[in-house]
């Protein structure tokens, strides 16, 4: 059996009234790259910080390692770049990076770490004279100081460029390669679309949704249609009189459906004597299957 990495138990979280993680379980593996999405105010960060041991739960168990959380990282089984993370003032980065690996149990060598994060060329500029998307790099560098099973990252690639970004990714699948498990929030649904392999939807502290990019796009359960109709006269209310329809979206020539049920949609186009052409059915992409899902949660439960 593989061994858990990150196990939540029925974890709940308060602040007075509020409920920020409501009764979470959870359980992460070796090797699994896991993207955190969920809404403003979701209970993202409250989970990282119940996991890192920043925060104690008011209910259930988290552990690391089947270990307490604290205990974990002081055993340096886990390294985390938190989103406010500040940086020491007056120290280079080399220096900085130095302090983050001497107190690590496994620590890498300095050059390897600030290789690894490509902020070699920065070694000895002062870390208050960085740009904000070299000073993320710096807090990978740091939570990637040492040999770590865990990595956590809050909404990691904020401010990173492009190619920043690429590379920092690059890197990020070569540490799940490994073996480690790699755990990030994001508001970025493509990142989470491209890296990750499986994708938890947080939406008021509940876990809304948990697989695949693919499976969640199904769950969503919406397929977009579009087609264009040259042939025949474009008449929007009886396109709208399609069965299964949530959406359509008419724009010269071309229709685009949001359709419920894509075949049923689909069939009755025929049915109506239309000719369309360029027919195209597509799931949603991970974006709209995000808005879908919690739209229709905070529909069920207002
Ligand atoms: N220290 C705190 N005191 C009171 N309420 C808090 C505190 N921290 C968070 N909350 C509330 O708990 C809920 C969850 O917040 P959390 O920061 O975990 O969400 P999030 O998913 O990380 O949001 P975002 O995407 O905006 O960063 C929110 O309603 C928030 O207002």
């Amino acid at each position: 059996m593989t061994a858990t990495v990150v196990d939540f138990d029925q974890v709940s979280k308060n602040y007075g009234s509020v409920r920020a993680v409501d009764g979470l379980t959870l359980a992460l593996h070796p090797g699994e790259t896991v993207a955190l999405l969920g809404p403003n105010g979701a209970g993202k960060s409250t989970t990282l910080d119940l996991l890192l041991g920043l925060k104690r739960p008011d209910g259930g168990k988290v552990a690391i390692l089947g270990t307490d959380p604290r205990e974990a990282i002081v055993a340096g089984r886990v390294g985390a770049m938190l989103q406010s993370g500040g940086l020491m003032d007056e120290v280079t980065v080399a220096e900085l990076v130095r302090l983050a690996r001497d107190l690590h149990p496994r620590p890498y060598a300095v050059t390897d770490v600030l290789a690894r994060a490509g902020i070699s060329q920065l070694a000895d500029r002062k870390v208050d004279k960085l740009s904000g998307g070299q000073a993320q790099r710096v807090r990978f560098a740091l939570a990637t100081a040492g040999d770590s099973d865990l990595i956590v990252l809050d909404e990691p690639t904020t401010g990173m460029d492009v190619s920043t970004r690429q590379a920092f990714w690059a890197t990020m699948r070569e540490q799940a390669d490994q073996g480690r498990t790699v755990l990030f929030a994001t508001h970025y649904l493509e990142e989470a679309d491209a890296i990750a392999d499986r994708v938890l939807v947080l939406h008021r502290g509940r876990l809304l949704a948990d697989g695949t990019a693919a499976e969640i796009k199904a769950k969503a359960g919406v397929r977009r249609i579009s087609f264009d109709l040259y042939d025949d006269r474009i008449d929007e209310p009886t396109l709208r009189g399609l069965p299964s329809l949530s959406g359509l979206h008419i724009s010269g020539r071309t229709v685009r459906i949001q359709s419920s049920d894509a075949d049923a949609t689909v069939h009755a186009l025929y049915g109506l004597g239309l000719h369309p052409r360029n027919l195209e059915v597509a799931g949603l992409g991970l974006e709209q299957a995000f808005v879908a899902i919690t739209e229709a949660e905070e529909a069920r439960t207002p």
